[in-house]
């Protein structure tokens, strides 16, 4: 039956305003109504077609990846649109493809690491695709490490060129995405020798094809690196690896804003920080943590509809079954998804004004919140994607054996986002960057104030000290102590640390053998800016009705299932009791019935189309089995009742004529 809402009953028990919760989840009118055209344009595009992916082999998907993307160009160009509006294009497109690269990390590369001369000389190609680009950084022999690759750019001083050369099989550049078949250029990041002299690893802009016929040019070998998990998702991308036998390059070549090697030969450091050199990988992970709301909305929006159409047990009399959404083991596992998907959209836009900021700050030569951006950037960057891929396979589990169908959407959404907890740092490393900011902010305290994120830990001394006053699960809906604890916790986890690491010889040992305890502590402070974050976005004007209460008990529930799961650290860091911990929990299982009448219109808000979604379980409509039924009939494996091979290989057996002795 077309056109029925198989969950009108659900959306009618919302006690908010869903039309305003979408613009409190776009961030404001203006930017929901961009999401909302660019959204609407791609669903109704055939082109953008995506069911039939999951059927295609690599050299079609690759190619079918290559077709859209030009035509969103075509797109960009006939329709004007903006650089926004663009992006949100590629997103709803919702296909991995080079244009990825060359948006958020070769023009971005260019831009901050470009002089003034360079990026108007590049910006302008890249812009207009005349030339397409990507971020040449990881060797097969090391990623995390940048310090430690092994390319070489070595300055000649006669013909004033840098040669850009492999010298061993690790260095080959293995990974970055476009490089295999498509980009014409790259930042090739390589160690930069004069005179025999090492001056540590530095941007190239090295022209990979040729303009005319895209072949490859002389002494550059380039090649894909294989197929990756999963099969329809990121195998659309031509991640590659790239070899250079002596390539040689102009001098104007080298990213010179950090530093500049002059015709001479001279080596000149400006007063920058050579951390500058890493500001595209500042750019991207604030943009990853953006990604890990959509990516996390879109899970729980599948697995939220689906959990209210499907029903087991509880029958009586021949009467409905109960929903699976009514159970509470249901609810403990799906609403602090729920709940985490709009703590990490509200996180991802304070990190965007920081992000901003530091922009503005760095473009006068203001360095001085850098080392914060950068912990902050890391940090949220582990956290987020790290909850976001164990809560899509979380929303996999909850929609029982269908999540297991690639028609439910789950299993290409997994296999697509799991790398971010990889790529752009991963995430471990990442945290060991924040406790290297945590536990300079503590060993700095008797000398410095801390501000911005940090300051809490001004107030260590107080917060090791102090004990949770919380007596009812009531006290646990007050924010301030909310927050207090989730303070407590991580300054005890840092001040512990940083007392642990005065026992060893030296900081490097002991940041090596404690480096386990200094992750989990970051995690802690990572999760007070993320509470603290939410608790602030709820005390700004938020309109329409019921939104801000709504709003109030998703923050509550991300809050309390954190302090749930972490009791450990809560517990043993002695703030607060087994009695608290205890009251905390009954609080949660409150507040998910709170969530419950709500739960269908908390999912619509995020206001996702069915071609986004590309689930049968997640539709709108809530029309799962007939269309769950359909998508299984197109299987190629359904063309015909006999299929390929059965003959052959299927039917010799159950004829053969076996003696019974070898029964
Ligand atoms: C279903 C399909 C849907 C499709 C949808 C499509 C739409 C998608 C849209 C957008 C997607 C965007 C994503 C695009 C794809 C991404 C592809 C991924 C690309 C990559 O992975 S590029 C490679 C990234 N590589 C890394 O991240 C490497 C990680 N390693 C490092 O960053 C560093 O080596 C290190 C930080 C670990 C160590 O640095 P190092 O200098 O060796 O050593 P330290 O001594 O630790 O540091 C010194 C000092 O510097 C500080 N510091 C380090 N980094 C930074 C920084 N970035 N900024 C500022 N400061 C930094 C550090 O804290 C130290 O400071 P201190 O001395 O303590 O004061
Ligand atoms: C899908 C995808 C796309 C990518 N795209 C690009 C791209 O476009 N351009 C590009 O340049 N790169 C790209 N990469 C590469 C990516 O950035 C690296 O894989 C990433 O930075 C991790 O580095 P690695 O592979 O060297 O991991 P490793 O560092 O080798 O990690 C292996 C293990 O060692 C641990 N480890 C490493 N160092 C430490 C330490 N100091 N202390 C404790 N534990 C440690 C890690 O936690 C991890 O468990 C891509 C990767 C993927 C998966």
């Amino acid at each position: 039956m077309e056109g029925v809402d198989y969950l009108r009953d659900e959306r009618s028990k919302a006690q908010f305003d869903v039309e305003t919760m979408k613009v409190a989840w776009a961030g404001s009118p203006e930017a929901f109504l961009v999401c909302d055209r660019m959204a609407k344009l791609v669903a109704n595009d055939p082109v953008f077609e995506k069911f039939s992916k999951p059927m295609l082999g690599r050299k079609e998907l690759f190619k079918n990846t290559l077709r859209k993307t030009a035509h969103a160009w075509k797109l960009v160009n006939d329709l004007h649109l903006t650089e926004e509006e663009a992006k949100w294009l590629r997103h709803y497109i919702d296909e991995p493809s080079y244009t990825d690269l060359q948006w958020e990390m070769f023009v971005p590369a260019l831009e901050g690491q470009g002089t003034e001369e360079q990026k108007k000389k590049w910006v302008p190609l890249a812009k207009t695709m005349q030339i397409i680009g990507t971020y040449a950084q990881t060797e097969l022999g090391h990623g995390s490490n940048v310090q430690g690759l092994e390319t070489t750019a070595t300055f000649d001083r006669q013909s004033d060129e840098f040669v850009i050369h492999s010298p061993t099989l690790t260095s080959s550049k293995w990974w970055p995405g476009g490089l295999a078949k498509v980009t014409t250029h790259a930042i090739v990041y390589a160690r930069l020798i004069i005179d025999g002299h090492f001056y540590g690893v530095h941007g190239f802009i090295v022209q990979l094809r040729s303009l005319e016929d895209h072949s490859p040019l002389p002494g550059i070998t380039l090649g894909d690196i294989g197929m990756k998990f999963g099969h329809g998702t990121y195998n659309t991308m031509d991640n590659g690896v790239a070899r250079f036998d002596r390539v040689r390059i102009p001098r104007d070549q080298m990213l010179m804003r950090v530093s500049q090697v002059t015709k001479e030969g001279k080596y000149m450091k400006s007063n920058v920080p050579r951390q500058l050199g890493y500001a595209t990988m500042v750019s991207v992970r604030q943009t990853i943590v953006s990604d890990a709301s959509k990516a996390l909305s879109r899970a729980v929006c599948i697995a939220t509809r689906y959990s209210a159409i499907r029903r087991q047990f509880g029958s009586r009399d021949g009467g409905p079954e109960t929903q699976v959404l009514d159970y509470k083991t249901q609810q403990s596992r799906l609403f602090p998804l729920v709940a985490s998907a709009f703590a990490f959209r509200f996180a991802s836009d304070w990190l965007k004004l920081l992000y901003t900021d530091v922009k503005q700050r760095l473009e006068v030569n203001d360095f001085s919140t850098l080392p914060e951006v950068h912990a902050c950037t890391a940090g949220f960057k582990s956290l987020t994607t790290a909850a976001t891929a164990e809560g899509i396979e979380e929303c996999r589990k909850l929609c029982g054996g269908h999540g297991y169908l690639i028609s439910s959407g789950l299993p290409e959404l997994f296999a697509f986002y799991v790398p971010a907890c990889t790529y752009e740092g991963e995430n471990v490393v990442m945290l060991l960057q924040v406790a290297r900011f945590l536990v300079k902010t503590v060993s700095d305290l008797g000398n410095k104030q801390p501000v911005g994120t940090a300051a809490y830990l001004g107030r260590a001394s107080l917060l090791v000290q102090k004990n949770c006053v919380v007596q009812t699960a009531e006290d646990w809906l007050n924010p301030i102590a909310i927050l207090e604890a989730f303070e407590a916790r991580a300054a005890r986890m840092a001040v512990g640390c940083c007392q642990r690491l005065a026992e060893f010889k030296s900081p490097e040992e002991g940041f090596a053998e404690l480096s386990s305890d200094l992750a989990e502590a970051s995690l802690a402070h990572c999760q007070v800016i993320v509470v603290s974050t939410f608790i602030r976005r709820l005390q700004q004007d938020i309109p329409g009705r019921g939104v801000k209460q709504a709003l109030e008990v998703l923050c509550n529930v991300y809050a309390l299932f954190l302090l749930h799961k972490h009791q450990g650290d809560f517990l043993a860091t002695g703030y607060l009791t087994p009695k608290q911990a205890s009251l905390a929990n009954d609080q949660l299982r409150t507040l998910y019935s709170k969530v419950r009448p709500n739960a269908i219109a908390l999912v619509d808000s995020f206001n996702h189309t069915d071609h986004y979604l590309s689930s049968v379980l997640g539709r709108y409509d809530g029309n799962v089995y007939p269309k769950l039924y359909e998508a299984a009939l197109k299987d190629p494996l359904n063309d015909s009742d006999i299929a390929d091979g059965i003959h052959q290989y299927v039917q010799p057996i159950l004829k053969q004529k076996l003696h019974s002795s070898k029964l």
